[in-house]
C-alpha cells in the first residue's frame, strides 16, 4: 500500500490518527505528509509521507543514500524541510511552541549511528545527558536512574564509570541505548542499531529492542540495513527510494512486491540464503 493511503487515515483521536473502521485501531504516533527536503540543487525527499503507529516497531530501509538518516534528522528537527508537515504525538512540529516542543522531546529518544557517546563523559555521565537537558532532578536520582537503565540494556553496574573507549561495539550500542531511554521514551528513533555487531551481537541486541517494546509498549523507528532484524523482530517495512516511501507492510508483504529493489533486496541472494537458513 502506498504510505499515506487508506491505513491511518482515519478520524483523529487524542493524539495522532486512528485507523479506519473495522480495523485493528492503530494510531499514529507520527505521521509525514508531504515532506520534501534538499541540499542546494539535490532534492533528497520529495512529497514524501509516512506513518509509525503505537508500539509497532517500524523497520527503514532503502538503498545507501536515498535518505534515511536525512529523514531521520529532518523529524528531529536537526534538519530543515522545504515542504511538508511532521506531526508527532499528534501535535505539529512546526507550530508547536517551545514548551510544546520540550515536551515532545522528552517523549522521544535518540540512538545515533555509531552510538555518538561522548567520549569526554563516561557512561552514566552520558545517560545522564537528556536527565541534565530536559528534568531537574539531583544527582543522586540521576545515579539511581543511569543504574536503571544499565540494568534494563543489559550492562553491568561497574560498566557506569567507564569511558566509551573502553567499551565493546555492543556494549557502546547499549549504552546508547541506555541513554536513548533515559527520560522513559513513548517513541524512539534507533539509526541502524546493528551495524557492526557480529550476528550473535546484533541478535541479541534486537533481542533486547523486541523485549523493550514488549515491556515497556515503546514505539520503535529503525533504520537497519539487516534484514535478519527486518524479519525478526519488525511489524513493519517501509522502503525509501526516489525520495519517497515507496511501499510499507510486512516482511512477508515485500516478498511480494515488484519493484526491482524491493525484489533484489528481499528475494535477492543474500536474502534468500537466510530464508534457507530459517527452514534448516
Ligand atoms: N548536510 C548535508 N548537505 C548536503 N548533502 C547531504 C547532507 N546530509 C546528507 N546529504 C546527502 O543526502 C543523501 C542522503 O543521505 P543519507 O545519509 O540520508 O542516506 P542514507 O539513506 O541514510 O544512506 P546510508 O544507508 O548509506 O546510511 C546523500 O546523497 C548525502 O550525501
Amino acid at each position: 500500500m502506498r504510505e499515506g493511503e487508506g491505513e491511518g487515515e482515519g478520524e483523529g483521536e487524542g493524539e495522532g490518527q486512528v485507523s479506519g473502521v473495522g480495523e485493528e485501531r492503530k494510531i499514529a504516533v507520527l505521521k509525514a505528509r508531504g515532506v520534501t527536503v534538499g541540499f542546494g540543487e539535490t532534492l533528497i525527499l520529495e512529497n514524501l509521507d509516512l506513518d509509525v503507529y503505537r508500539s509497532e516497531i517500524l523497520g527503514f530501509v532503502g538503498g545507501s543514500g536515498t535518505g534515511k538518516s536525512v529523514l531521520m534528522r529532518t523529524i528531529l528537527g536537526l534538519v530543515e524541510k522545504r515542504a511538508g508537515k511532521i506531526e508527532v504525538f499528534g501535535d505539529d512540529l512546526d507550530t508547536a511552541t517551545a514548551d510544546e516542543r520540550a515536551a515532545i522531546e522528552r517523549r522521544w529518544g535518540v540512538l545515533f549511528q555509531q552510538g555518538a557517546l561522548f567520549s569526554s563523559l563516561n557512561v552514566r555521565q552520558n545517560i545522564q545527558v537528556p536527565m541534565r537537558e530536559h528534568m531537574n532532578m539531583s544527582q543522586r536520582l540521576m545515579d539511581e536512574m543511569a543504574l536503571l537503565k544499565l540494568e534494563m540494556v543489559g550492562l553491568p553496574r561497574d560498566s557506569a564509570e567507564k569511558a566509551p573507549s573502553e567499551l565493546s561495539g555492543g556494549m557502546i550500542k547499549r549504552a546508547s541505548l541506555a541513554r536513548a531511554l533515559a527520560l522513559d521514551p513513548d517513541l524512539v528513533f534507533l539509526d541502524e542499531p546493528t551495524s557492526g555487531l557480529d550476528p550473535i551481537g546484533a541478535a541479541a541486541f534486537d533481542d533486547l529492542i523486541e523485549r523493550l517494546r514488549d515491556a515497556l509498549g515503546l514505539t520503535v523507528y529503525m533504520v537497519t540495513h539487516d534484514l535478519d532484524s527486518l524479519h525478526s523482530i519488525c511489524d513493519r517495512i517501509a522502503v525509501l527510494g526516489e525520495r519517497r516511501v515507496l511501499v510499507t507492510g510486512t516482511f512477508d508483504e515485500m516478498m511480494q512486491v515488484d519493484q526491482p529493489w524491493v525484489k533484489s533486496y528481499f528475494r535477492g541472494e543474500r536474502a534468500l540464503r537466510r530464508v534457507e537458513q530459517d527452514e534448516v
